[in-house]
Order: structure tokens, then sequence, then C-alpha cells
């Protein structure tokens, strides 16, 4: 395998291998990294026990103990050695013997070797022999010196989380479980957060992920772009010094920025690990990228001599880039030999080049210097230009702007994007200085030590965007012709408020393609969630639409296109600006938020197998589309659909399977493998409920309910059950319900009696969880902002129970 040109970036089928204690979760991540990359699982037990005949107990008893140990590591070598590609190989022990440790490093030349660890509290526990875990934790740390990149495997409590889906209480800010006929709504899930952690890691690593592939699948949506080509984009900045010991909680960070600078600027004891788990904590709890910097003068610590600090700060950035962080920050006026090491060891982090000047006499914007420091950054390859200088009067906003001018007009192209700005004991000078990668704090921050992020936060400074009339307020809606129950109103507008938007957002009820029409043309139209009947009609009437919309067949999200350009990047970054509609936009947020509940609600025993797990939508309208198409992106190819009009059901079916039997075909035609003849059907029809299951397909374990359980438009209400037969999976199963009109639905009320006195592996996700999840998207797609999550869901959920009760209020006023 051809050596890639940086010292961490390899081919993207390199097999990736795991090192680390026992007791770090290797077995478990090598497991989801094998389904989530579709590769083979190499475990080194059973490699073993294949290549000798022998477990390694019975190889041992056998042949003793020093043909034991030459056999073992003549085995782990040919393990690597013959799965250079394509799979995950998970090591056991023998990763610490000095032989293997050799191999393992000159592997890492061409391959990811990656050292996975987790709290030492976890594996103590785990070992319960308090003498042999202190020996292996100290023993442990050697892997770091035989691996390329490393893994913080932080405790997944989600599985006693039994509080998702419900209301926190204001006050204390903690989560108590709601309850419906008096149980608690929402359902525990296991090892949904390590899952999420690990594949986007493994993603990263392999090159799969980032903005490319989101960008080519729906251009809009907000990891489509990456914060430096955003119009605005704020970074919020958390030292390490604050974070070992905050005075908030890591849910009040989310939706505060776009991404996240950790700086490192105190050296607890256990410096590397302490790192590590705060890289793995900023990434679980708020979700967004990670510009990782290390401060040349850290609090507390005495003053270094040069040789010193370049030892230290080389293997500080040496872990971020371990740690695969999006970017590294990385200062350009400290000894080359550090700069240019870094650089060829940056893997798929991307490089922001620094140049800051941070005492007195910096250096003024129009010096000629400043010109030929972007100029090294831009020769260097670096990714951004961050340019900053500590500033005490002596320089105008007009001299920056000129400087700024300067690089676009006098440098050739490709120019990294650059960040520029001056500050002072008060902050960055103006907010509005610096468009990309601003410096922020949270607003309830103690942080006196910073000064770049005392003045802003987020939501001022994007306020003031508003103030200046940088941006425009909007009005936002959800359109169609039953739209008077909708939450997403409460749910936009509380997010509105807290991102400091002055849209708006109002439910109108209209049921002609004129109407629509008459709405979407104002020029202060932000964007529509659209509902029956505009789903499928509207299909035609769009010549943009994402990706998905156009498989699925049907939008549920509309943005207006402003403007002559036909670069989407533009439109994109014209979002929250007014103006003549051209065009529109069409995307689908329904099938992207039952795939995120879908996920976020399977157990690990029931992770898709594509050719065994089976799933069934109810439904064939706009939503039954939707869910069948996240079906299809889990992996599942065993999908039946059930409608009560069955002619309906068959063509949702003949949709998808076309369309697959398209996308098999140029495959087939891209990998010059021969097309099998006739295509594999995916979709299946069951036309009766007293129809037994399918003859040769495993029973469900996704079930979807995409019906409403009210009467809507003068139909009789879906009034939907499983029957039993149909609900004899041994592993249990899912079933997501969409309607919340009742929130307890007959189906939700079945399947819960049946997890209390038949099978409790059941998992159920009722509609208002869906719900807030598809106005949390719309509003992301239809602003480019991270959504306030957790805020969007408790809304969501006490506008509902609100209006329970207006409802019960008006129906018992009118009884009387
Ligand atoms: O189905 C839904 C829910 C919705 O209609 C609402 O009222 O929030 C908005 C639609 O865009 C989405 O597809």
């Amino acid at each position: 395998m051809a050596a890639s040109k940086s010292e961490r970036g390899f081919e993207p089928n390199a097999s990736i291998v795991l090192v680390g204690c026992r007791g770090a979760g290797k077995r478990t991540l090598g497991f989801m990294g094998a389904l989530h990359l579709r590769r083979r699982l190499v475990t080194e037990d059973h490699y073993f026990e294949k290549i000798t005949g022998l477990s390694r107990g019975q190889f041992l008893a056998r042949n003793g103990k020093e043909r034991f140990a030459r056999q073992n590591i003549e085995v782990f070598k040919r393990m690597l050695d013959s799965n250079r590609s394509g799979c995950i190989i998970e090591c056991g022990m023998s990763s610490l013997v000095e032989e293997a440790q050799d191999a393992l490093r000159a592997y890492s030349r061409t391959n990811p070797v990656v050292y996975i660890h987790r709290e030492r509290e976890q594996i103590s526990a785990l070992l319960e022999d308090a003498a042999e875990a202190k020996q292996l934790l100290k023993a442990d740390e050697r892997h770091r010196d035989c691996s390329n990149l490393e893994y913080y495997n932080l405790l997944d409590d989600s599985s006693s989380d039994n509080t998702r889906g419900s209301i926190p209480t204001p006050s204390s800010g903690t989560s108590t479980p709601m309850m419906i006929d008096g149980r608690p709504v929402g359902h525990p899930s296991k090892l949904l957060q390590a899952r999420e952690d690990w594949t986007k890691f493994l993603d990263f690593i392999t090159g799969r992920g980032g903005s490319t592939r989101a960008w080519l699948e729906s251009p809009f949506s907000v990891n489509a772009i990456p914060p430096e080509f955003r119009s605005y984009s704020y970074a919020l900045r958390l030292r390490l010094s604050y974070l070992v010991d905050m005075d908030l909680e890591w849910e009040d960070f989310e939706a505060r920025a776009d991404c996240v600078e950790l700086i490192i600027d105190h050296w607890p004891n256990d410096l590397l690990n302490v790192v590590a788990r705060q890289v793995a904590l900023i990434r679980r709890k708020l979700g967004v990228p990670i510009i990782y910097h290390v401060e040349e003068n850290p609090r507390g610590e005495r003053r270094r001599a040069p040789a010193e600090k370049d030892q230290m700060d080389s293997a500080l950035l040496e872990l971020g880039l371990r740690l695969g962080v999006d970017y590294l920050s990385l200062d350009l006026q400290r000894e080359e030999a550090l700069v240019n090491r870094i650089l060829k060891r940056r893997g798929r982090s991307r490089i922001i080049g620094n140049y800051w000047y941070m005492g007195f006499g910096a250096l003024p914007w129009l010096d000629e210097r400043q010109v030929d420091n972007y100029k090294r950054a831009q020769s260097l390859g670096c990714d951004v230009v961050r340019m900053v200088r500590f500033c005490t009067g002596d320089s105008s906003v007009e001299a920056l702007e000129e400087f700024k001018k300067r690089i676009q007009e006098t440098l050739p192209d490709p120019k990294p994007p650059l960040v520029a700005y001056d500050f002072s004991v008060l902050g960055i000078r103006t907010p509005l200085q610096c468009r990309i990668l601003n410096p922020v704090k949270h607003p309830d921050m103690e942080n006196e030590r910073d000064h770049l992020a005392t003045v802003c936060t987020y939501n001022n400074a994007f306020e003031l965007l508003f103030g200046q009339f940088l941006l425009d307020p909007l009005h936002y809606y959800v359109l169609g012709s039953n739209v008077s129950y909708s939450l997403s109103p409460a749910m936009h507008s509380a997010a509105y408020d807290f991102s400091g938007m002055p849209h708006t957002f109002q439910a109108v009820t209209c049921s002609t393609l004129d109407d629509l029409n008459q709405i979407c043309l104002c020029d202060s139209f932000g964007g529509g969630c659209l509902t029956a009947p505009f789903k499928v009609a509207i299909m035609p009437h769009l010549k943009v639409k994402s990706h998905h919309a156009t498989v699925i067949g049907a939008v549920n999200v509309l943005l207006p296109l402003r403007g002559k350009t036909n670069f989407i990047l533009d439109h994109a970054n014209s979002r929250n600006k007014a103006g003549p509609a051209r065009e529109f936009y069409g995307d689908n947020t329904d099938w992207s938020s039952i795939l995120t509940c879908l996920r976020r609600a399977i157990s690990p025993r029931n992770y898709v197998q594509p050719s065994k797990t089976a799933g069934l939508v109810v439904g064939a309208g706009g939503m039954a589309r939707a869910a069948i198409y996240a079906l299809i992106q889990l992996g599942c190819r065993n999908i039946f659909v059930y409608n009560r009009t069955a002619h309906n059901a068959f063509d949702v079916a003949r949709h998808f399977n076309e369309w697959w039997a398209t996308t098999q075909a140029s495959s087939a035609v891209a990998s010059g493998l021969p097309q099998q003849q006739p295509p594999q059907e995916i979709c299946h029809v069951i036309t009766s409920l007293s129809d037994p299951w399918p003859q040769g397909f495993q029973q469900p374990t996704m079930v979807l309910s995409c019906v409403p359980a009210t009467s809507v438009d003068g139909n009789p209400p879906a009034d939907f059950e499983i029957p039993l037969h149909w609900l004899k999976s041994p592993t249990g199963g899912v079933v997501v319900e969409l309607a919340y009109e009742p929130l307890v639905t007959p189906l939700v009320a079945q399947m819960y009696a049946f997890r209390d006195n038949v099978s409790p592996s059941w998992t159920v996700v009722d509609g208002l969880e869906v719900v807030s999840e598809m106005a949390i998207e719309a509003f992301e797609l239809m602003t480019g902002r991270m959504a306030p999550k957790r805020l969007m869901k408790e809304v969501c959920r006490k506008t509902w129970e609100q209006q329970q009760r207006d409802t019960t209020r008006s129906t018992s006023s009118f009884a009387s």
C-alpha cells in the first residue's frame, strides 16, 4: 500500500487496529465499527484459534509458556499482515509484548492503529483485583507509543437514562420523567452515545464523514458548510482550566456557537488523559467541530526555556492530532522544526495557522510583514489563517479592512479563509470586525482570564447582525390543510429567541398550490414546513431538491433561492436575508428525523443486518415514504408496507423498488460486477392484517406507524394495532409512532401492554419525540444555525400538554 503524503493519512479502506487494556471496550467498539463501515471484524482470540486449531488456553496447557509466547507473536504478526485492508482488528493483550509493539509501530505507517482507553475507575471496577488493575493501567499507557490515533471511550450513561423525552424542571435543571397513563414516556437506549461518537470518529479517520458528504446530499444542512466557509461563524472558547472545574452544565453550552475552541492552558495531573477525556466530552455533549489550541504559557506553570516548551507543546499538539480533532491551531511563530513536524502529521485535521501579537507593540495591520505572514501560512498549506493583535488604541477598524482587501486583491488563489481581529483588555474590539470563527463565550460563564472572550456571546453577536441590517427579520411558516394543532410555531419561536433572531413562525392553513405560492413569493418569506396536501404535490414544481427528497418523492421543507447566482453555497450563505425568490429548494427532514429516532432506540441486539433484518411501515403517504427511506438508509433490505388501501401501498413499494434497481445497476456498472437478474426487491406489500408474517423473512424488529390516529379530512381514524403474530421477534424491537393526537394511540397503548406483559425488549418512540426532531432539523435547514435541541424538545412537550389542558377545558365548558 502506498504511504500517503501525510504521516497520518491512510488509504480509506486500510484496516483499523484497536489496541488497549482489557475492559477498555475494544470488542464492543470493534463490533459497532465493523457494522458501521461494513467491514470484517478480526479478533486476536479468534484468529489464534483459526490458525492453530486451539484456543490460547489449550495451546498454553499443551505446549508450555515459551512455545506459546513464540506462537502467539507469530500469529499476531500474521493477523496484521494478512488483513491489511477492509477489516477492523481487535488486539488482545499481546499488544503489550515488545515485539508486537514493534509490529504495530511499523503497521501504523500505513494503517490507523487506535489506542482505546477510558475512565480508569471503570477499568479498575471491571477488573476487581485492585493491584492487577493498577499494574495493567500502568502498562496500558505504553499503547500510546505504538499507535497513531486514540479514542477515549467515555462511559455511556444513556442505558440508564430513562428520562429521554422528559420535561426538565426549570428550577433544578435536572430531568424528571414525563408520565402518561402512569408510565414514563421515552425509552432507555443502549450505548447510543458511544455508538454515535465512535462512528463519527471512524468516519473522520476514514474520510467518509465531514462536510463533503453532507454537502452533496443536503447542501443546506448545518454540517454541510464548514464553519470557516459560513457567512458568519462563532467559536466558543473553553479553557481546560475552566472545564476541569466548571460552573455550568454541559447542556448549557448547546448551540452557543458553531464550534468549540478547546484551549490547553493548564497542566493538571495525568494531563494527556484529562485532555483526551475533555475532547470526548465536547464531542459527546455538544457535537460540534473542535479547534484544539495549546497555549504557550499555561496558567500556574513556571516560565519555560524555549526547548522545553517545544517538547511539551509538541507532545500536546501531537495528542490533538491523535485524537482526530477537526482543527488544530498552530502558532507559526514557533520553531520551524515544530511547525513542520506538526504539519507533516496533520492527517485529516485542518490546520489553523496563527500569527498572534499578544503584547504591546503589535505589528500594525498595514505593515508589509503582515502580508508576508499570511503568505507564509498560505504556502505552508494552512486551511485557515488566524491573525490576532493586542491593541491599545493604535489601530483603526479601517486599517484592518484595508489589510483584508490587500490580501484579497493581491494574492493568488486558493487563499485560505482569514480570521483577523484586534482585541484589548476589554475583549474583541468590535464583534463585527471578524466574520468567521469569531471568539465568543457563554453569557453566564465565569471567565475572567480570557480577554478574547469577555465581551461577545453568540446571540448578542448575532443580534447585532440584525441590528446593523446585515441580516433581515423573516417570516417562516408551517403550511397545510390541517396545521392549527402544529407544535412547530412554539418550537421555532423559542429557538429564534434563544439564538437572537427576530424572525416569526406561524401556522397558516392552506390547501391549494396557489395559496402556497402567495405566501412564498413574499420578499420576507424565510422558509416553510410543508404538510398534507403539499408534500408530494409540490414535487413537479421544484427544480432544485436535495438528493434525499428526490428519492423519497416528497418534500417537507421549502426554502427560497434568491438572487441570480446558481451556486448553492451562495444560497446557503444567504439565509436570514430578505429579497425576491427566483426559485425554491425542497428538502426532506421527515426521513432523517425518523432515522435519528430509530438509531437512538435500536438495541445493539437489533442492529440492522441487511440480509436479515425486517421492517414494517404502516401507511402509504409522504411520511410512509420517508419512513421507508430511513429504513433503507439504516441498511434494512426487507421492508414491508401495509396500508388500508392496498393499491397505494403497491405504488409506494414500486417507487422504491424501481429506484433500488437503478441504484444497484449503476453501482454494478461502476464496480464492473455483473448485474443481479432480476433485481432484488426491497419493498413488499402485505395486504391484510390477518396474513401470516411472510415466509422466509425474519419477524420485524422495526415498526413505523405513519397513519393519523384521529380523523383527518373526514377520513375515519386509522386505529392501527399490530397483529400479535407479527410481534414474534425474539429480540424485541422498536415501534415508532408518528401520530401524537392522542399521544397514546391504540398502537402505543398496545405496545406498552405488550412490553409489560409479554416482551420487555420492545421500545416505543412516541410522536412528540419524532415531531420535535423534525422541527430541530427544519430550524437548522432554514436558518443555517445549530438548533437548541433541548429547549425545542422541552417546548414541544410543554406546548402539547398545554394544548391538552385547553382542549379539556373547552370540551368541559362546552358540555356544561
Ligand atoms: O409532519 C411534519 C410535522 C409538521 O407538520 C408540524 O406540524 O410540525 C411539519 C412538517 O414539515 C413535518 O413533515
